[in-house]
């Protein structure tokens, strides 16, 4: 039977990257969608802006909305302290099982929690499913009309606090007009773009940051 292009990335993976070497897996992925398929993953343009936020917050707490193949849950973890946790939020049952391998090749599977399912269903069980308090970082990479929705879900949960980070991807491309309008207008963030171009492509896309002002 046919195999998948997430099986594919997989496989491509465990070909190419060193088994325990995080790095290694994100070389490896970029280079499978330079050269052989396109796929949605934050890419080496964005990913380079993607540790630059990480490694200023310092995050103890991180939640990815959207894990896809693993790609930018490696990338994070790879630069967490010691203790710090990444809980991680995929819709698609299929990526999930993908994403688990490549975490577990990269040798990270202690820092990060693979979580299926709806992020609208789960984020209101954060705290008492997962112990949570708050997050330091979120990585908003999920369906693009989930972006406000899941962030409003967030504030009333209570799991922001002052200095919160959200960080989002494709905010141009494929777009999140609604998203963005709400964290450059609110007098709760203050929001910034950073300007890239869509992974592996010419085209322009960005990413916002916004810190939660309480
Ligand atoms: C399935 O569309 C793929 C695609 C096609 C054209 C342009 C952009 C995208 C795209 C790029 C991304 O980084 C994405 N990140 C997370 N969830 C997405 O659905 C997503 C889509
Ligand atoms: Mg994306």
């Amino acid at each position: 039977t046919q195999s998948t292009r997430p099986q594919r990335l997989l496989h491509a993976v465990q070909k190419n990257a060193t088994r325990g070497d995080p790095r290694s897996v994100v070389k490896a992925i970029d280079n499978f969608c330079r050269q052989k398929e396109w796929a949605m993953n934050v890419g080496d343009e964005k990913g380079c802006i993607l540790d630059s936020v990480v490694s200023e917050v310092n995050p103890v707490t991180v939640l990815e909305l959207g894990t896809y193949c693993g790609y930018s849950t490696v990338r994070i973890a790879s630069l967490l302290p010691p203790r710090a946790k990444i809980i991680t939020l995929e819709f698609n049952p299929d990526y999930a099982k993908i994403a688990r391998q490549v975490i577990a090749w990269a040798g990270l599977e202690d820092k990060i929690q693979v979580v299926e399912g709806p992020s609208g269903e789960w984020i209101p069980k954060m705290k008492e499913q997962f112990g949570v308090k708050t997050f330091d970082l979120v990585f908003l990479d999920h369906w693009k009309d989930r972006y406000l929705p899941d962030t409003k879900l967030l504030e009333d949960c209570g799991l922001l606090r002052k200095g919160s980070i959200l960080l989002a991807d494709n905010v141009i491309c494929p777009g999140t007009p609604d998203y963005l309008e709400y964290v450059r207008n609110s007098p709760r963030y203050k929001s910034q773009y950073f300007k890239s171009h869509l992974e592996y492509t010419k085209a322009e896309d960005g990413l916002e940051k916004s810190v939660f002002l309480g």
